[in-house]
């Protein structure tokens, strides 16, 4: 069988070994004592190979609670104030110093709300709840139905069927426009002023808002999609497994919503690019810490790509977390052996965080799945028959495929806009992507199609 994960088996063969040879950074900013040729720029502050010392304190909140919530340092490679531009000066941001964090204890609500500035940085302190809504509903407006009390139906508590109507009727039909407390409930809802507060481009680039805001909706799909997927794993381990393909099916459509992002992202001519690519420094989309655990919890453990986020408080427990536990595969692997499969110990019970090695065993079982699964004809089989996990094969199958496609079209968009050029992170560019989309998530699932 064809190796089908030539990236992991090459870290096999040759460990990492921090501090060797030098990035291929050419002229961007100063490498950092880096693997050989082509390796990623990560942190260098000596921290080891493998994942098991993280740097720093480590809060460690449930899921993803907390993501974000450290008060960032420097941006490697660039001076803390001011920021290299290509046109008239562009000097235009200071990289911001503070994050809100995702979610935070459900107390400290103020009735009136401070400007974002303010409570960014009282969240930051873990003063404060983002999500919190603020008002107390105490203003009454005086029977026309808009919020402020009076109702039964609070701008930050719950609504009802019933009240809706009521007051639908109320108002003969017309929206709500006035709100007490200085705010909407909308905007207390999501937090909309925060996160509308977070693009800040650090060019006058014309292209810099499309590439940064791009940017951003990936990383809030990394992280539903990392949420979604910790919940398929849960619910395979459960044996849950028409839930698990239920919420495979939605991930699929979610991966989908990735790809089309590149439609906007290919639209950027090289030039534009370069019109604020200097601004980037050594920032690159391989340090995407919701991205590596969207690898992880996939089941693409690569250790050394952890190092990044290890001296980062807050995200590197969560990314170590990732790391070690069992993925998604695992838990089906766990799963197909519940079932009666006969596979190997080396496949249940081993250490989550290193690569999975793809198994003869695990190859076969999946192909049984689907002759068993299979109706006559070839199409699927009724649940009661042992179907259900021939529908999950083709739900995991969906998602590995959406995945490669992300990749790939990454691939294809950087070769359009910067061609052979190195990238941002310290490796040769396209010649690092060709090689990582070269991975199969699910690799057995993939093979087995040989055997039917
Ligand atoms: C459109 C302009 C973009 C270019 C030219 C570009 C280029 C590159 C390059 C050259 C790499 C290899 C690492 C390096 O040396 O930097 C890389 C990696 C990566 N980029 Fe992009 N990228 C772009 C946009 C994005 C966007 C919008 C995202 C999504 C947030 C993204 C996510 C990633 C990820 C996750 C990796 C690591 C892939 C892996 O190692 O598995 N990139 N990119
Ligand atoms: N690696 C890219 C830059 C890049 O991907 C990037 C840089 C800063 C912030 C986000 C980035 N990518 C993903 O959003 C490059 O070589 O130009």
């Amino acid at each position: 069988m064809a190796d089908p994960q030539p990236h992991t088996a090459r870290l096999r063969r040759r460990p990492h070994r921090p501090g060797r040879g030098c990035a291929a950074a050419a002229g961007r900013g100063t490498p950092q004592g880096q693997a050989g040729a082509g390796a990623p720029l990560s942190d260098a502050r000596s921290v080891p190979s493998g994942v098991r010392r993280a740097r720093g304190p480590q809060p460690g909140p449930a899921g993803l609670a907390g993501a974000g919530t450290a008060v960032r340092p420097a941006a490697h490679g660039l001076p803390r104030r001011t920021v290299p531009g290509r046109r008239r000066g562009v000097v235009r941001r200071l990289p911001r110093t503070v994050r809100p964090p995702v979610r935070l204890g459900d107390d400290a609500r103020p009735a009136v709300r401070r400007p974002v500035r303010t409570r960014l940085r009282e969240v930051a302190c873990g003063v404060r709840r983002v999500t919190a809504a603020n008002h107390s509903g105490d203003g009454d407006t005086g029977g026309d139905g808009n919020y402020g009390g009076g109702h039964g139906c609070e701008p930050g508590g719950k609504g009802s069927d019933a009240e809706r109507a009521r007051l639908a009727a109320l108002r003969d039909g017309e929206p709500l426009v006035e709100f007490a407390g200085g705010s909407t409930p909308y905007i207390d809802y999501q937090s909309i002023d925060v996160l509308l507060s977070l693009q800040q481009p650090r060019s006058d680039a014309p292209a810099e808002l499309p590439f940064y805001v791009l940017g951003q909706v990936k990383e809030l799909l990394f992280k539903l999609l990392y949420e979604e997927l910790v919940r398929v794993r849960s619910l395979l381990a459960e044996d849950e497994v028409w839930q698990a393909t239920w919420v495979l099916r939605r991930v699929q459509r979610e991966a989908g919503l990735l790809c089309s992002t590149w439609d906007v992202l290919g639209s950027l001519a090289p030039t534009e690019f370069n019109a604020f690519r200097d601004s980037l420094g050594q920032a690159s989309g391989l340090q995407s810490y919701m991205y590596r655990m969207v690898e992880y919890v996939l089941g693409n453990k690569d250790p050394r790509l952890a190092r990044p986020h290890l001296g980062v408080p807050g995200v590197a427990e969560q990314v170590r977390r990732a790391l070690e536990e069992p993925s998604v595969y695992d838990a089906a692997l766990a799963l197909l052996a519940r079932r009666g499969a006969p596979l190997p110990a080396t496949a249940l019970e081993r250490d989550w965080s290193q690569p999975y090695a793809p198994s003869d065993a695990a190859e076969r079982a999946w192909a049984q799945v689907y002759a068993k699964g299979g109706a006559p004809g070839g199409g699927p089989s009724r649940p009661e028959s042992g179907g259900e996990l021939f529908w999950l094969a083709e739900a995991l199958a969906d998602v590995a495929e959406a995945m490669c496609r992300w990749r790939s079209l990454h691939l294809l968009t950087v070769e359009r806009i910067i061609g052979t050029k190195p990238g941002t992170g310290g490796t040769h560019g396209v010649a690092w992507l060709r090689r990582v989309s070269e991975h199969r998530f699910f690799p057995d699932l993939w093979a087995a199609r040989g055997r039917l």
